[in-house]
This record gives C-alpha cells, structure tokens and sequence, in this order.
C-alpha cells in the first residue's frame, strides 16, 4: 500500500530550492497531510448537509403515506384477479379501475359489477385520509365480487402482470391525488399519482395488445380562474389556481401525447365536485357534517366584497351514470405492440350538475338535515387553490354520452347524511 509520504510531490508547487532534501520532504508531508485533512472535513460537512438538507426537502407528508406495494403473485392470487376481472354479461367489458378503493372508484367498481361486467380493482391505500374509509369500502366491493389488488399505479411491473393474466378492454383511471388545498402541503404527492403515476399507466396501456380504452378523472379545476360561466370543454385551461389543477391539465396534455403517438383511445372526464355517500373525508361537505355534529365552528370561504363562494356540487350516482357512458361509448384503441396503426378517440367531457350553490347554501342544508346549528365562522377566501366558484356546462357529455344529471344538492345531501349517521353513528364515533 503506498504511504502518503510516497506520492511525489506536485511538481514545483513545494519548491523549497535551498532547503535541505529531508526538509523538503517533510514540508511537503505536512502539505499533504494539511491537503488530505481538508478534503476529509469538506466531505464531512458535505455528507452532512445533504443529509439534513434532504430530510427536510422530503415532505414529511410523502413519507407518512404510504405506497408499499403488497406481495403479489401465485396460482391463489392469480385466480382471485381472473375470477374478478370475469365478464358475466353478453357484450360486457373487463375493466381494470385503479384508485377502486376510493370515493368515485368504489362507486363505480360496484356499479360496472352489478350490470355484468369483469371488474379489477387496484389501490394503494395510502393515508391520505382515514384509510380505514378505504378498508371499509374494499370489504364492500369484495361482498359483490370485486377484488382490489394492493398496489401503487408507478408499479410498471404489477400492472404489467394484471395485463398478463387478463386481457382488458378497458382501464377507468381514477387513481390520482385529490384535494386542492393539500397541494400547498404535499405538492410532490400530487406529481407521483397524477403525472408519473399517469404516464405509467398509459405506458403500460399502450405497450400491450390488444390496447384498452381508457377513461379517466380529470377535473373542473383546470378552469382555474376563468369567469365566463358555464365552463365548457371549448374555453381556456390556461390558468390553473392550484398546483392540484396544474396536475390535471398536465394530465389532458398526456392524454393528448399518447392518443396522438400511440393511437390510444382516450376520455377525460372533468368532475365537478363529486359528493355523497361513502365520500372523502377531506371534502368540506363532509367535514363540516363531523364539526356540525361535534358542535365545533366550521370556516366558510367568503369571497372579496362579500362574494359569493359556490360550487356545481355533484351527486356520486349522476357521476357514475357519467362514468359508464363514457365507457359504453369509447372505441377501441388504433394501435398495437406500441405503434399506432390510425386515428384514435379523444374526448374530454364536463360532468357537472348545471347549478352551483353556494357553500354557505350547503351549510343551511345540512343544518335542516342534521337537526343542529352550525358555528359559521365567515372568513375570506384564503389563497389556498381554492377558486370562487364552479359551474359546469354539460351540453357536450348530454349528446354524446346521454348525461344527465337528476339529483339536486337537497336529495344528495339527505342521502349523504342518512349514510353517515349509520356508519358513524350519531356523532358516538365520527370521521377523523
Ligand atoms: O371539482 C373538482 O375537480 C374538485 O372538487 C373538489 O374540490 P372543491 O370544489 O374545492 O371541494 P371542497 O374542498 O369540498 O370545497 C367545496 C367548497 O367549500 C369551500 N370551503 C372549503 C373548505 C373550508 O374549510 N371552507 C370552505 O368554505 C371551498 O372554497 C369550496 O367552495 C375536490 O376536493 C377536488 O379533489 C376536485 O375533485
């Protein structure tokens, strides 16, 4: 092993030129040593400023949840997803519903079983809300006969072994990272599931053969701050209020690449405020149903000058409604082995309900539902993402899909809450 004092020294650098040699050598020894002991200290602060530094870049949210994929694989395994992806109707389809454990995926899992089709699910349960909510609904999905896989959408792999056993004809994507406030916490969240975990799905689509459909959840948020009312599919999505918003429009602009590259056929559907039984916790509707209950003031957004704040609330089942006819109605995907072989199917649709309330409105309406005051607590709207109001106009969907929405906030809400005292009691246990 050579010994420092054994490199030869940088020519010229030391120079003692009438120095005796071993005081030469040792200058030059001490110069190496100070040298060595430099790097040294540099690579320990370095070390430790990357360490600190990356822990706290890493939102501490991203490592709360979690996206642990669950062991999969096996002759047991394999047949559970073959005898849930089993189409039991003339005509039915196979679908693949990722994000099946949440809101809007358990809902419209339960309904594509009910009428015959194949049905996978595949979630992965991560905490951004009490995923005990989650569980409850997966042993809901079970009891009819749909299986959810655990797993994430960026696993490429996983979804590539649930192509290789089943042949779907269609995927309802609907796994993404919802809430627009929570963006301003967790902004990194919202890139994994709704642009990597988007392309990762649409990579795995459009590679194997035959390619599905694919319909999946876009969002009224893309109409960001415009003002012109109703929003239709024709106006601007340039100017996203929430990094949520920014996601979703990312979202139609992949959309567009693989449709346009691949030949996949493509829906996007932009939901309006999607509310009702078995909802998401993290939605006002719902929280404000818990602090109602708990006597606790809940904040209502208010607008500057007064304005009203108001949203085109939409009942789950027209959403569903929705959902299935865009299904029904996608062609099938051009291409074949990654190439495009045609033209495909691109469609974005509005799935609203056509009149907004205001959420000061919607207080009212759980007051007489619940029987209780609520503590308003009157507040301007703060600059969270959150934009003045919502208001589909639902023309394009009403045509070509048949929508048409038929449950007012009043009817929605009755049932909301009716579903929430049986599964939470009457404010004994309540939503976390
Ligand atoms: O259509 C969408 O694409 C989105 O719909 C939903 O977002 P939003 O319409 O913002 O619903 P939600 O949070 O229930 O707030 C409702 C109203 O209450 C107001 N609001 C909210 C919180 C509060 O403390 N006070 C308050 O007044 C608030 O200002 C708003 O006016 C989904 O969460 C989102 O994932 C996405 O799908």
């Amino acid at each position: 092993m050579m010994h420092i004092d054994d490199n030869p020294s940088t020519p010229g650098k030391f120079k003692m030129e009438k120095s005796p040699y071993h005081r030469q050598r040792l200058y030059s020894s001490l110069a190496k040593l100070t040298f060595w002991s430099f790097v040294f200290i540099v690579l320990i602060f370095m070390f430790l400023f990357r360490s600190s530094s990356s822990s706290s870049k890493v939102p501490s949210d991203l490592s709360r949840r979690s996206l642990r994929t669950s062991s999969y694989g096996g002759p047991v395994w394999e047949k559970r997803v073959k005898a849930s992806a089993k189409i039991r109707s003339k005509n039915g389809l196979s679908v693949l519903v990722t994000g099946a454990a949440g809101f809007v995926g358990t809902h419209v899992s339960a309904a594509l079983k009910r009428r015959g089709d194949g049905v996978l699910g595949l979630d992965n349960f991560n905490d951004y809300y009490d995923p005990s909510l989650k569980r409850a609904r997966q042993a809901l999905l079970e009891r009819t006969g749909v299986h959810i896989v655990e797993g994430d959408i960026n696993d490429v792999t996983l979804l590539k072994k649930l192509f290789d056993i089943v042949a779907f004809t269609h995927v309802m994507h609907l796994a993404a990272q919802a809430g627009v406030r929570y963006a301003m916490e967790n902004p990194s969240s919202y890139v994994h599931s709704n642009i990597a975990g988007l392309v990762s799905v649409l990579e795995v689509c459009k590679s194997v053969n035959p390619q599905p459909a694919i319909v999946w959840a876009s969002s009224s948020s893309v109409y960001g701050l415009n003002t012109k009312v109703p929003f239709s599919e024709r106006d601007r999505t340039d100017q996203p209020a929430s990094l949520y918003a920014a996601t979703k429009k990312a979202g139609e602009g992949i959309a567009h690449t693989y449709n346009h590259i691949y030949g996949l056929s493509l829906t996007g559907l932009r939901f309006f405020t999607v509310y009702g039984p078995w909802g998401r916790p993290d939605m006002a509707y719902f929280f404000f149903t818990r602090d109602i209950l708990k006597g606790k003031s809940i904040p209502i957004f208010q607008a500057p000058n007064h304005g009203t704040v108001a949203r085109d609330f939409t009942y789950v089942d027209d959403i569903v409604k929705g959902c299935l006819a865009a299904l029904d109605t996608a062609e099938k995907s051009t291409g074949s082995g990654g190439k495009k072989s045609g033209p495909a199917q691109l469609r974005i649709y509005n799935l609203g309900n056509t009149s907004p309330v205001p959420v000061s409105d919607l207080v009212s309406i759980l007051e007489r539902l619940l029987k209780v005051k609520a503590k308003r607590l009157v507040m301007k709207l703060p600059r969270n993402g959150d934009v003045q109001f919502t208001h589909a106009n639902i023309s394009l969907a009403q045509r070509e899909l048949g929508y048409k929405p038929t449950t007012d906030l009043q009817t929605g809400l009755k049932k909301f809450v009716r579903w929430y005292l049986s599964y939470y009691g009457n404010g004994k246990k309540s939503a976390q």
